[in-house]
């Protein structure tokens, strides 16, 4: 969760300037909004009868003992009972239309939100937790609803009684009126300085509450990490510490609660006696009717009760122009990858691409310049080989082809045109992706194949997944084609999740294609079905690599072996060791390893293996 500890206290004119972006979203539910104002209007104006006609019937009562004639006492409970029904009758209608405007922002509010976050390009997402985001979506989007709704309707009617209330009190009576609200700038500063307590307090126990769930998060999400080290009491320690500290926090906010509550039901309630004592005796002196000191005393507790609920009322808004602050926020972001103005038609490509000098950053200072004058060209039925190092530059190299990051220096082209002159979508539709490690969403296998073009036929997604040496596993699933596999495709192996994803791929039928070939030990079973499926899928398009195998290195077109964001040396595996440099050294020491023993032994420090030269960790 965003932290709560920094939420700045806003002053009024900040507070309506950091609710006003909502009041642009609101513009459809701008009518009924009306509608529940005005209803919240006619009860709260129509409550302000109440005390008169309770005193009226005091005085009807009390004030006619002995006598039979009830006129005066069934007028007065029947116009009581006119105003109660009409009153209850506005106030449903206000809290069903204003219950209405807050669903139906919260609603629109989460659907651009979460559409907007989609547009942001990774280097948003590599600065803010997931966590965060998604308490924004949540929380944030959460708290906003209650001003929108229930606060806002409050606000209006408590406003309405106060001054109503506080009118009528002085011209009922104004001496009695001095001894109603002597006691209301202390039950002011009481409410006022108690309350700044209570909200520090809660701002901590969000803070504790939010740290517990980010443990809880992180410990849920690596579960089989957690119970591989057997490290289930460290987790629950610090998920009980965030826990503990939480309960604590919320235990010291009872505390303020209760001080607060107990000293203003007191204060409260004195001021009643204290008006019951001088009113009493304005009514023993013929002053008073019995009646008009009822109906004071009816509103001074309007008074106070509205005081009480405006003021928390107010800290309900603080909290929600923070909230709206952070949402607000994120809506504002915008993607750092410029769209063209008018995009150059992108039908069918031939899939040629070429880096010319290109020079890349990630534009932090500890990573500095990542790429330096890449220089390449590939067209299709081509396969492009990426070697090197861990940390060389491989996955930041094939990123830049669907522009999830610009190029710093130099460009890059697909048949002959700058890739920033495509529409940024049109670009990606013919670009596939294999990641190492793929990620399948909840749904059923056939949803996962059909992930990229959704309208595709049941016939086309079979072929696809036949095409990838997925059909016979995915008929042998409970229900077939419809089963569903779980968050993260947890219920498939790496290489039935590996072929899924090829199926994907082919289906999208992509021109250029961006494979992440998987280092997980697959065994040689599902490596030769996964490979099989690989090369089919390569067929005809231009292919960028990063291998992690020997026989897709030896197969590729040309090889780019890259150090430190260099390309050192390329040619074809022939080629390359033909020439005798760093490539057949690597190659040599690699082809030794996997003949000898495909399962990784430890490796003194500074000897080449073939994790240094596929730069699998
Ligand atoms: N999002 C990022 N922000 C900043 N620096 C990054 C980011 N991603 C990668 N880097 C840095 O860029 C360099 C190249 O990383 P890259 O992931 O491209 O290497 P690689 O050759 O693919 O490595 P590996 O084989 O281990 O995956 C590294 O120094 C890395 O720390």
């Amino acid at each position: 969760m965003a932290g709560a500890g920094d939420r700045p206290r806003l002053k009024p004119a900040s507070l309506l300037s950091a609710l006003r972006p909502l009041w642009v979203v609101a513009r459809p539910y701008r009518p009924l909004f009306w509608l529940g104002v005005l209803a919240s209007l006619l009860s709260s104006g129509l409550n302000l009868a109440f005390p008169a006609l309770f005193g009226r019937l005091v005085d009807a009562s009390f004030l006619q003992l002995g006598s039979t004639d009830t006129a005066a006492l069934d007028r007065t409970v029947l116009l009581l009972l006119g105003i109660f029904a009409l009153s209850a009758l506005f106030a449903a209608a206000q809290s069903y239309l204003l219950a209405r405007v807050g669903a139906g922002v919260v609603a629109s509010l989460r659907g651009r939100l979460f559409g907007h976050l989609l547009t942001l390009p990774p280097r948003f997402f590599a600065a803010h937790r997931t966590g965060d985001l998604t308490s924004r979506l949540t929380a944030d989007v959460g708290t906003v609803q209650g001003v929108s709704s229930t606060a806002l309707a409050g606000l209006i009617a408590q406003s309405v009684t106060l001054v109503g209330s506080a009118a009528l009190l002085i011209a009922t009576n104004p001496r009695l009126s001095l001894y109603a609200l002597v006691g209301l700038p202390l039950i002011i500063a009481i409410a006022v300085t108690i309350g700044r307590r209570i909200r520090a307090v809660s701002r901590e126990v969000q803070d504790a509450v939010a740290g517990a769930n980010a443990s809880a998060e992180e410990a849920i999400s690596g579960v089989r990490v957690v119970q591989s080290f057997t490290a289930e009491d460290l987790e629950r320690r610090r998920y009980g510490a965030g826990v503990q500290a939480s309960f604590q926090a919320a235990l010291r906010r009872a505390g303020w609660q209760a001080l607060m509550g107990g000293t203003m039901s007191f204060l409260t309630f004195g001021s009643l006696a204290l008006v019951l004592w001088f009113g009493g005796r304005q009514v023993m002196a013929g002053e008073l009717t019995p009646g008009a000191l009822v109906s004071f005393l009816f509103y001074a507790i309007q008074v106070g009760g509205a005081i009480a609920a405006l003021t928390g009322l107010v800290n309900q808004f603080q909290e929600a122009a923070g909230a709206s602050g952070r949402i607000f926020e994120l809506l504002q972001e915008r993607s750092d990858l410029p769209q063209p103005a008018s995009p150059r038609p992108l039908q069918h490509p031939r899939g040629e691409v070429a880096f010319e000098g290109v020079g890349f950053g990630y534009g932090d200072e500890s990573s500095g310049s990542v790429l330096h004058g890449i220089s390449l060209s590939a067209g299709p039925g081509q396969t492009v080989a990426l070697v090197g190092p861990s940390g060389a530059g491989k996955t930041t190299l094939v990123g830049l082809i669907p522009r999830f990051w610009d190029v710093t220096a130099g460009r890059i082209t697909l048949d002959g045109h700058d890739i920033r002159d495509y529409d940024l979508q049109v670009l990606r539709s013919h670009i596939g992706l294999v990641p190492q490690d793929t990620q399948l969403f909840s749904g059923t296998v056939a949803e996962n194949i059909r992930y990229g073009c959704p309208g595709a036929p049941d016939s086309e997604v079979e072929a696809a997944a036949q095409a990838a040496g997925a059909h016979e596993f995915i008929q042998e699933l409970p229900q077939g084609y419809a089963t569903v596999v779980g968050e993260r495709g947890l219920r498939l192996s790496g290489g039935q999740r590996q072929r899924v994803a090829i199926a994907r791929a082919l289906l999208k039928n992509p021109r250029v294609l961006i494979l992440d070939e998987a280092t997980s030990a697959l065994d040689n079973q599902s490596e030769a079905l996964v490979q099989a499926a690989l090369d089919r899928l390569m067929q005809g398009r231009t292919t960028f690599v990063i291998a992690h195998r020997l026989s897709t290195v030896q197969g590729a077109d040309q090889i780019l072996v890259l150090d430190r964001g260099r390309i050192v040396e390329r040619g074809t595996h022939t080629e390359l060791l033909a020439a005798g440099g760093l490539y057949s050294e690597l190659h040599r020491t690699w082809q030794d390893r996997e003949g000898e023993d495909r399962s990784p032994t430890p490796q003194p420090a500074g000897s080449l293996d073939s994790a240094q030269l596929t730069g699998s960790p």
